[in-house]
C-alpha cells in the first residue's frame, strides 16, 4: 500500500495531514506512532474512505482507493477502533458475523467462522451469546479484532484498539496481536501513541510529528538504536533515566542491567555475539 502525497484539509480549515507519503510492505506490521493530534487517525481512515484526501492518493495493490465505492471498500478492510465500536444489541457472535452476513454468506457460515475466529483471539466459545455490555474492556476488544478480522481481509487498520484497557489486559492483548499476526501475516496498520507498545508490534514504525510530518521511519532496532532527531530521541525518552540503561559485569557471569537511576530492571546472560557454544 502506498500514501503519494496526501494532505487532508478539514472543512474549518485544520491541515491535519500535509503531503505525507509512505510505502507500507504488505504482509507486516507498520505503526503509526505520534501524540494526540498528529494526523494519525486521520491518516488510517483514509485508507478506508471513513476520510477523503483534499489531495493526493491512497494505493492498494496499485489501484487508487478514490475509484472503490467507500462500503465496497470497509467490506474488505478490518478496521479496529478504541472503543471496539460493537453493536450494543447484537450478540457478541452477531457482531462478528456482521460484515460476512453482508457480503452474503450463510448465517450458518458467517457464525461457524465467528466462533473459529472467537478461538482466534482467545475468547471462550460461551461468551458468544453475550451483548458487548455483558463483557470486560478487554474482552470487547477481542470481539472487536475477531470482528475485524471476520471477512478475512488483507489489510486491517487498528486504531489506537487496546489504548482503553488497563495496562496488563494491553500487554496481553498485544501479546495475542502478534501471535495471531504470526499465522495470518495481514497488512496491519496500527496507530498509538504508546512506545512501547510500537516497539512490541511493529515491523516498521512512522514517527509523526504534528500534520502528519514523518519524524523517522525504521525498524523498532533502527530507531532506538539511532534516533534521526532531537524530536524522536525526546518521544522516545532516549534522554530519560528509564531508557538510558547500564549494565555491569556480574558475579557467576551476564550483566546486570540498570536504568538511569541506577534502579535494577533484570540481567542480561550474554550479549548475543558472545554467546558460548553451550548456550
Ligand atoms: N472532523 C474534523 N474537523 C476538523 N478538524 C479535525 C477533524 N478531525 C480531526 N481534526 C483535527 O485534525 C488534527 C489531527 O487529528 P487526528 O484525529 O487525525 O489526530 P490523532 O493523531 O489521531 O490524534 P488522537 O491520538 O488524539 O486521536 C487535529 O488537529 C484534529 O483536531
Amino acid at each position: 500500500m502506498d500514501f503519494q502525497n496526501v494532505t487532508k484539509t478539514y472543512p474549518d480549515g485544520t491541515v491535519a495531514v500535509d503531503d505525507f507519503s509512505l510505502h507500507v510492505p504488505s504482509h507486516t506490521c507498520t505503526v503509526l506512532l505520534g501524540s494526540s493530534g498528529c494526523g494519525k487517525s486521520t491518516l488510517i481512515r483514509m485508507v478506508n474512505r471513513m476520510v477523503d484526501p483534499s489531495s493526493g492518493s491512497i494505493l492498494i495493490d496499485d489501484a487508487d482507493v478514490a475509484t472503490t465505492e467507500p462500503v465496497a471498500l470497509r467490506r474488505r478492510i478490518g478496521y479496529v477502533m478504541q472503543d471496539s465500536g460493537l453493536l450494543p444489541h447484537r450478540r457478541v457472535i452477531d457482531n462478528i458475523a456482521t460484515v460476512p452476513r453482508l457480503n452474503g454468506e450463510s448465517k450458518a457460515d458467517a457464525h461457524r467462522r465467528a466462533h473459529e475466529l472467537m478461538d482466534i483471539v482467545g475468547l471462550d466459545s460461551a461468551l458468544a451469546r453475550r451483548y458487548p455490555k455483558q463483557l470486560s474492556g478487554g474482552q470487547q476488544q477481542r470481539v472487536g479484532v475477531a470482528r475485524g478480522l471476520a471477512a478475512d481481509p488483507n489489510i486491517l487498520l487498528m486504531d489506537e484498539p487496546f489504548g482503553a484497557v488497563d495496562p496488563l489486559v494491553r500487554v496481553e492483548l498485544q501479546r495475542e496481536l502478534q501471535r495471531i499476526q504470526t499465522d495470518l501475516r495481514k497488512t496491519i496498520i496500527f496507530v498509538t501513541h504508546d512506545i512501547d507498545e510500537a516497539l512490541t508490534l511493529g515491523d516498521q514504525i512512522v514517527v509523526l510529528k504534528k500534520g502528519g510530518e514523518v519524524a523517522q521511519i525504521g525498524t523498532p532496532e533502527n530507531i532506538v538504536e539511532a534516533p534521526a532527531n532531537d524530536f524522536v530521541a525526546q518521544f522516545l525518552g532516549l534522554d530519560s533515566a528509564r531508557r538510558s540503561l547500564s549494565a555491569a559485569p556480574r558475579e557467576g557471569g551476564g550483566w546486570l542491567v540498570s536504568d538511569g537511576r541506577g534502579r535494577p530492571l533484570g540481567v542480561v546472560n550474554a550479549a548475543p555475539d558472545q554467546r558460548s557454544e553451550t548456550d
